[in-house]
């Protein structure tokens, strides 16, 4: 099962690697402004999920979330460590 240092870890890698045909490639190139704006999407579909949807749309939603804010980590040049120190 892939953690969130498993996922910043990859996508990391793919952001120097930069790999044909990766959609989180695509995302970075896309901008702070487009990668908010799906933030802003996703947010709004997870909230969606909780109040109509079940647990499992619910958790992919979240996961999609999750995603998105760690393509925007990168694009900012912020690392996990950065986000758990106000845990
Ligand atoms: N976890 C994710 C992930 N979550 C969400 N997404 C992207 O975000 C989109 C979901 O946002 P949307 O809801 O807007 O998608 P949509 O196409 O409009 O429609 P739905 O997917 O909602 O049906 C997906 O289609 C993916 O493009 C993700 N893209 C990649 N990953 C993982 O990131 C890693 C690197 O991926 P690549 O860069 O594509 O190789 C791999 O491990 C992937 O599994």
């Amino acid at each position: 099962m892939k953690t969130f240092d498993d996922l910043y870890a990859e996508l990391s890698r793919k952001a120097v690697e930069r790999p044909a045909g990766s959609g989180t490639v695509a995302e970075l190139d896309a901008g702070v402004h487009a990668i908010g704006k799906k933030i802003v999407e996703e947010a709004a579909e997870v909230w969606m999920a909780a109040e109509y949807q079940s647990d499992a749309e619910l958790a992919e939603e979240i996961s999609q979330l999750v995603y998105h804010a760690q393509v925007l980590m990168i694009a900012r040049g912020l690392t996990p460590a950065d986000v758990y120190r106000y845990l």
